[in-house]
């Protein structure tokens, strides 16, 4: 399983400082959706430039215009973007094809998709993504009965690749591993720690595979 860090912070400045810090620990480096809206996709290469050796994943939640939205997302110099699952599918079919255009990868947020969400999993999959991305955001994440076990119970279920964002720490991350996740998203359990890249290597170490490698493919 590979570890993807959200790089959820305002501007590009702190997005490269926080990516310095924690790039040892990490395969992925996410530009996060306030930070695309704000700094635009040129932030894409600027990480890029300061991390070639790392995956870049532009969370850009595209809603509608697929093609276009990830076409200039790549050329920027993006390895990865979303789309949202919930879009319409010839949206999701427009980012699949911008992604073979540019030899890249589209993974489907199922961000507000609960009801139905094994269903929809297998939609967007055969739609062409290269994997979902099982998520409970920010505001989800703040009700006080929420849990990660849902997400990892529909991952489970659903027989398809997928990665898990949703709070992820130091303390889910091998169970998230053990659902069987390509991939677990990380954003405020490292960048709300004192010590980002201490708290990324806890995590990376509670994955039990050591440093991260050189990333190729996720
Ligand atoms: O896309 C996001 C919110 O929409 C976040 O980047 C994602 O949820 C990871 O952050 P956290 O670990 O804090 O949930």
């Amino acid at each position: 399983m590979k570890l993807q860090v959200a790089l959820d912070v305002p501007t590009l400045a702190d997005a490269l400082e926080l990516a310095r810090k924690v790039a040892d620990h990490v395969d992925i480096l996410e530009l996060g959706t306030p930070l695309i809206k704000a700094e635009g996709m040129s932030a894409i290469g600027a990480i890029k430039a300061a991390h070639p050796d790392k995956l870049v994943f532009a969370d850009l939640k595209t809603a509608d215009a697929g093609e276009l939205e990830a076409d200039l997302a790549f050329a920027a110099g993006a390895d990865l973007v979303t789309v949202m699952g919930t879009a319409d599918d010839d949206t999701i079919s427009g980012a699949v094809e911008a992604g073979k255009n540019a030899g890249m990868r589209v993974v489907a947020d199922m961000i507000t998709v609960v009801d139905g969400r094994v269903e929809r999993i297998k939609e967007v999959s055969a739609l062409g993504v290269d994997f979902v991305e099982i998520h409970a955001g920010l505001d989800e994440q703040a009700r006080p009965d929420y849990t990660i076990d849902a997400l990892l119970a529909d991952g489970r279920e659903a027989g398809v690749p997928f990665s898990i964002a949703g709070g992820v720490s130091v303390d889910t991350v091998a169970s998230v591993e053990e659902a069987g996740a390509e991939v677990a998203v990380v954003g405020g359990s490292i960048y709300n720690a004192d010590d980002p890249g201490a708290a990324a290597k806890a995590i990376r170490d509670a994955m039990g595979q050591g440093a991260a490698a050189s990333t190729g493919s996720a």
